[in-house]
This record gives C-alpha cells, structure tokens and sequence, in this order.
C-alpha cells in the first residue's frame, strides 16, 4: 500500500453513462471524500450541474477538445487538490475524473505518469470504461475514440442493458473482447455495479499498456515533466496557461486524430422559455436528425416552473424531468449543448431562441 492518492478516470463514449455512474459513486454511504474533475466538450458547463451535490469538490475544465491543453489543465487542478488538507492528511480520499465522451483516455491517464509533482503524490487506480450497449456497435465503427476507450480500459461496464436483448449483448460482449481480451466485463443499468468493482482496484496496469504503447510513460520531447505527445504540432513551452481555446479548433489542419466532423454547438437564453414549445421542438428535432445527434443535454429555466427542466438525449433517445428549484439568488437562465455530425448551428440557434416564452 502507498500513501498515494488514487485516481479513478471514467472515459467511455458520448452518453454512455459516465455522469450515472459518477452520481453513483456519489451518493453512496462509503464515508470517503472524493474530488471529481469533469471535462466536458462544450464552452457551457452542464454536467457541472448534473454530478449530484455538485458543490466546490467538483472541478470543470471545458475545453473544446482533448488534447495537451487538458493535460497542462489537469496537472495544474490536481497538483491544487494536492495542497489541499484536512487535518493530518490530503483533502480527498481518492479523485475521480470524467472524460468528455470524445476523448481518448490515454493521455489523460498518461498524465499520471509524466509529471513528477502529480506522480509523486497520486496512483492511478484503473482507467474504467461505460459503453453503451445499444449505441456501441455504430460508434466502433465509425469513432476510433471509442475503440480506444474500450481498448485502454481496465474495466469495461457495458451499461444500459434494458435496451438490448440477450442475443445483441453477447455480440456486443464478444466484439469488445476482441479489442480489449483482457479487461472484466461487467454488466449494468443504469450504471448499477457495486462500487467495489470500480474504485480501489489497484488496476490500473502499465504492462499492459507499454505493450499498446511503448512510449506511454514516456515525456514525448524528452523534457523534465513534459506532457504532451507526439501528434501535437503547437507551441509548447508554457504549461501554465489557462484555457487555450484558440488552438483548440485547428487540429483538422495538423492532421490532429481527432473526429473533426464532430461539432459541439452550446445555446443559451437568458429569458424563461414556453416549456411546451421547447419539448415540442426538441421531440421534432431528434426525430428528424436524431441520427446525427450523438448527444444533447441542457437545463431549461421553463416560464412559470420553479423547478429546472433538465433534459439528455442519446441519438433518439430522450429522457427529461424537472429538478430542483432555482436558487433564490441564482442565475436563471436556459442553457443545452448539442453534439453531433452535420449540425445547422444556425437553425438550431433560432430554433431554440424561439422558444422563449
Ligand atoms: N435506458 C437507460 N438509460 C441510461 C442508462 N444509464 C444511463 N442512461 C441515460 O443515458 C443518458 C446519458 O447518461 P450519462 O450518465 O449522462 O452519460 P455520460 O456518459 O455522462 O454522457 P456525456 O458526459 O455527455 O458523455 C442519460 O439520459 C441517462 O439517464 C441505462 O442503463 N439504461
């Protein structure tokens, strides 16, 4: 055993039920503090407000894409949580870090491993993959972040299994055995696993990735704590800058391996919205390109409720209910990110913006 701090990365792809298993986590009576680092794709925070109790433990980094810049961010938000005390020992038990959907969970991990200051006081636990067994099958065709998800993964849980019958599971399973022989597969709905399958693993296994990737462990340029990898054509010489949105956007040009085609659109409006015309908009719009949303998410500030409509949609898949009251001095306002292929940023804007009350 180690002092060490560990740390849990959820990846898996879009709406696979990241958030679900992290609220999970959560709220279950285990007496431990956790730290939770959500990285979202998107410019607006919204799962933020989703992750339970969401209070000063939960820390957002929004960037537009993953690559360098979230490592440079992440080492700086976990070496801040690593100053953090409680009396006599660290602030946190363990740290948990969401991945936006589209991310490949390698650097993330490698981060661990590359910078002396966080490896010196942290341990990563295991590298937990959700898939989503009724939306696996397409993303690993047509997504290589999903493929590497599945196949950096200690623990594979295949979630939502109300949606699939038998027969589709056991194809599912067998095609994630094929890209990943060794991980556990762990049924679940609703990301329903015993915590213990998750969290204190000690799982996380080097060996095995040096054997996908030798140069894992590795600083690409050879530097002192350097974190960046090899396909990163940017400047690198500052790591402590904050978000650096403005190369977020030109990977495509650099031959970035990232899904380009791949837009996050996010809306906001700062009047309440007609609660009947939003759903009525939102039913239309997924049923009509519901294909080409690969996820939407939002908290509405709907006209005459107190509490908050919070909607998510996986493809065609719609699930939303109301949730809790505004605060008294909080900001009311109506935000969603839509996240897909052949998007019209345009309609969407003055779709949504139409549903102002
Ligand atoms: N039917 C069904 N729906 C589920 C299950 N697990 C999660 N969901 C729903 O799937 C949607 C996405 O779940 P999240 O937990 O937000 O997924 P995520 O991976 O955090 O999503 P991103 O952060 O956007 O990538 C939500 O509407 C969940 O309620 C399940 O087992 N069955």
């Amino acid at each position: 055993m180690t002092d060490k701090i560990p740390v849990t990365v959820l990846t898996g792809y879009l709406g696979a039920g990241k958030t679900t298993l992290l609220n999970r986590i959560l709220t279950e009576d285990h007496g431990k503090r956790y730290a939770v680092i959500v990285n979202e794709f998107g410019e607006i925070g919204i799962d933020n407000d989703l992750v339970v109790g969401a209070d000063e433990d939960v820390f957002e980094m929004n960037n537009g894409c993953v690559c360098c810049t979230v490592r440079g961010d992440l080492i700086r938000v976990v070496a801040g949580l690593m100053k953090r005390q409680r009396p006599g020992k660290p602030a946190f038990d363990a740290i948990i870090v969401e991945t936006t959907g589209l991310a490949d969970p390698g650097p993330v991990a490698q981060t661990f491993f590359v910078d002396e200051d966080v490896k010196a006081k942290t341990q990563l636990d295991s590298v937990t993959a959700l898939v989503d067994a009724k939306h696996v099958m397409a993303r690993l065709d047509d997504s290589k972040e999903a493929r590497e998800q599945v196949a950096f993964a200690d623990r594979i849980i295949l979630n939502k299994v109300d949606l699939v019958d038998e027969a589709e599971l056991v194809a599912v399973e067998a095609r994630l055995r094929r890209l990943n022989p060794l991980a556990p597969i762990t049924r679940a709905e609703r990301a329903n696993v015993p915590l213990d399958q998750v969290l204190g693993l000690g799982g996380f296994d080097l060996g095995r990735i040096l054997d996908i990737n030798p140069e894992f462990a590795n600083p690409a340029h050879g530097e002192h704590g350097h974190v960046h990898d090899e396909h990163c054509g940017h400047d690198h010489h500052d790591h402590d800058h904050d978000h650096d949105h403005a190369h977020d956007h030109h990977h495509g040009a650099r031959g970035h391996a990232h899904e380009d085609d791949i837009k996050g659109i996010s809306l906001s409006l700062d009047r309440p919205m007609d609660g009947t015309r939003f759903t009525a908009w939102l039913d239309r719009l997924l049923g009509e390109q519901g294909q080409n949303i690969l996820r939407a998410k939002g908290i509405i500030d709907v006209n005459g409720e107190d509490r908050r409509l919070v909607f998510q949609a996986v493809h065609m898949i719609l699930e939303g209910d109301l949730q809790k009251p505004w605060g008294a001095n909080e900001r009311r306002w109506s935000r969603a990110v839509f996240i897909g292929r052949e998007l019209d940023e345009a309609a969407l804007r003055a779709g949504f913006e139409a549903c102002a009350a």
